[in-house]
């Protein structure tokens, strides 16, 4: 998969990425996301496979592109025939976020990216459009620090696994009122916070590399973010658990369906019977093979955002493998007309 699909997947990244960041700092987030998905559906129709979106923009009524069932790839039109042969390609299940932190686009702040995991079919957990209490940590803390374990016990477990003080460690929370307690048994605890207003999916990956300054990621996210970073986070070796979130007074900002009881409700009719099972990465990402890539919008703590120059863009990306056990930050310059200087960086 990676042979054939993993250049593929960076040029889809890139795309969407390049598209998303001519809005950025324009304030009109809607079209800053709507651009990235024009962009990777397009990029993803010319590659030869037959993929099928199990993360995306949503059912298919709400959003015309990149919707949750979406057949993606040469392989998957009518005519595929004319162009190769179907049934020698195996099935790619497909999660994406073309505009993972719209809102940073929109007003030009840091860490919004393009991004998508693939896997064969059935190896990503088709996540509902809920929410997630997450936990995401190094590698050297896997299996030690627990999501149904206190934010103050895993912390301490943290600490030990990193061999450093609780009060050396930054955990990042999403900037939201749901996570008033959190923040302050956080601190309390003596570890210090990083507030993000937007993408958590950049921090949960942040987790698994030193050097970044950020040693875990606690609170609530989106669900369907959950199921991504899980997908980095399988690959990378790293800790990552996500719980769903079904209930609107826990959440307190966002649409979460009508009631606590309705959301429970159709859980069940997806075959979640046990709706407040915590997922490990592997579980949430199962398949035999795991791809990643993500594409900076604006700068990051991992990549570089999209440079425009006179005829053309550099990009950064992130690829990441469970195959070749790979992490790959991927540099391109991309001409769009023939250009009077390449910048060297
Ligand atoms: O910040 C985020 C926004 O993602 P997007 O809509 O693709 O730009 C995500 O990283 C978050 O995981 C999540 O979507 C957010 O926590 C849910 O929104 P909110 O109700 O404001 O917390
Ligand atoms: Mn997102
Ligand atoms: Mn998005």
């Amino acid at each position: 998969m990676e042979n054939t699909l993993g250049l593929e997947i960076i040029e889809v990244v890139e795309q969407a990425a390049i598209a998303s960041a001519r809005w950025m700092g324009k304030g009109e987030k809607n079209t800053a996301d709507q651009v990235a998905v024009e962009a990777m559906r397009e990029r993803m129709n010319k590659i030869y496979m037959r993929g099928r979106i199990v993360i995306g923009e949503g059912e298919r009524d709400e959003a015309p592109m990149l919707y949750i069932g979406e057949e993606v790839g040469i392989c998957t039109r009518t005519d595929a025939k004319d162009f190769c042969n179907p049934d020698e390609l195996i099935e790619i299940d497909i999660a994406v976020d073309p505009c993972e932190g719209t809102n940073l686009v929109a007003y030009g702040q840091n860490g919004s990216m393009a991004v998508l995991a693939i896997s064969e079919k059935g190896g990503l957990f088709a996540a509902p459009d809920f929410y997630m209490k997450k936990l995401a940590a190094p590698a050297a803390a896997r299996g030690h620090v627990d999501i149904n374990k206190t934010p103050t016990q895993n912390l301490k477990i943290l600490s030990e696994c990193l061999d450093r003080a609780v009060e050396e460690l930054v955990v990042v929370v999403m900037d939201r009122p749901r996570h008033k307690e959190l923040i302050q048994e956080i601190r309390s605890a003596g570890a210090r916070v990083r507030l993000i207003s937007d993408g958590d999916v950049s921090a949960a990956i942040c987790c698994a590399f030193a050097g970044t300054n950020i040693h875990c990621l606690m609170g609530i996210g989106a669900a369907p973010e959950g199921v991504i970073s899980a997908a980095a986070l399988r690959c990378l070796g790293g800790h990552f658990q996500g719980q769903l979130i079904y209930d609107p007074e826990v959440v307190k900002t966002g649409l979460i369906g009508e009631s606590k009881e309705g959301n429970i409700a159709r859980l069940k009719e997806m075959g979640i019977n046990d709706p407040d099972r915590s997922y490990n990465a592997e579980e949430l990402a199962s398949g035999n093979t795991v791809l990643f890539a993500a594409c900076g919008i604006t700068p990051g703590t991992l990549m570089e955002g999209v440079r425009f120059f006179h005829g053309g863009a550099r990009t950064q990306s992130l690829v990441i493998s469970s195959q070749s056990q790979t992490a790959r930050f991927v540099d391109t310059i991309h001409m769009f007309e023939p250009t009077k200087t390449l910048q060297l960086r």
